[in-house]
């Protein structure tokens, strides 16, 4: 069976700054991680390689090659011609929402239709029953229904992030790369987001990635965690290996952004968000 997503030997220059440095990486079907690092560590580069939004550093044949489900994305830093064929598979969600705000919500999930719309009917936005019905099963799985005609930029941010969940869902993403989705949020609406993301993930069998500058989040949510460090991976193991000593000793100086802020009550165990819990 095809990786979620591989990353072979991926590299990142921005001038002198190498903000990824040979990094392979292997994401299975259905896999839940999380990516953790201190500011400029290389997360978000890292998941902008993984979608092809920016081309790995040129390397040579059989390096710098990333596949998702088994169809090329880039490799030797060079795009795949129909890259179309692998980004179809994978939804994305950022930080700043990425939603076209004054369009209605609904809109902005039916958006994720478009990859597999005609060029005409794509064009004109003329959406179908079918889409419009799998639109708004997705709003009501994520808990926002409700806010379905409104005006995105009408949405609190922690809403925003889950009509971007919802948009993924209608895309028939099978894999999510989400670059600190919870950044801009209270805690409360962090929170939920989570809740959302691995709730869809599981009751979908879809491969989430998801980078946070929260290690409390990381451990609560996520079995396997990733850690970069100056754009290389330090640590690939087991949430449960990670504790603050371990990050004092792995990330020096930096280790106080990733520790857990002493007052933080640690979210719900994953038993409260299992199958059978509707996210409301
Ligand atoms: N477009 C760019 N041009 C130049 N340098 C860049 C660019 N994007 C990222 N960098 C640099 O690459 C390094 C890695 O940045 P990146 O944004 O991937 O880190 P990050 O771990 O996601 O950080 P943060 O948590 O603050 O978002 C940083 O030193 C950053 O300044």
């Amino acid at each position: 069976m095809a990786a979620a997503l591989q990353l072979d030997r991926v590299s990142k220059t921005y001038g002198a700054m190498r903000a990824v440095e040979n990094v392979s990486l292997t994401i299975r079907e259905g896999e839940r991680v999380a990516l953790i690092g201190a500011s400029g560590s290389g997360k978000s580069t890292l998941i902008r390689l993984a979608s092809g939004l920016i081309l790995a550093d040129a390397q040579g044949s059989g390096t710098g090659a990333v596949h998702a489900f088994g169809i090329k994305v880039q490799e030797g830093g060079r795009l795949e011609s129909d890259v179309r064929a692998a980004r179809r598979n994978i939804g994305l969600v950022f930080q700043q929402f990425a939603l076209s705000g004054r369009l209605s919500v609904m809109t902005n999930v039916l958006v994720g239709a478009l990859g597999r719309m005609n060029a005409l009917r794509g064009t004109f936005g003329l959406f179908n029953e079918d889409e419009r019905r799998t639109a708004y099963a997705a709003l009501a799985e994520v808990g926002i229904a409700q806010h379905a005609a409104k005006r995105a930029r009408e949405l609190s941010g922690g809403q925003q992030q889950r009509v971007a969940i919802a948009r993924a869902l209608v895309q028939g993403a099978r894999l999510v790369l989400a670059d600190e989705p919870i950044a801009s949020l209270d805690p409360k609406s962090a929170k939920r987001v989570m809740d959302t993301l691995v709730t869809m993930s599981r009751d979908h069998g879809i491969a989430l990635c998801v980078s946070l500058h929260q290690v409390d989040y990381a451990t609560a949510y996520f079995d396997r965690v990733v850690a970069m460090n100056a754009g290389r991976v330090v640590f690939d193991g087991p949430a449960s290996q990670i504790n603050a000593a371990f990050l004092t000793e792995l990330y020096g100086a930096s280790a106080e952004e990733l520790i857990l802020p002493s007052q933080f009550v640690v979210p719900a165990p994953p038993v409260a968000i299992s199958q059978s819990q509707t996210v409301s």
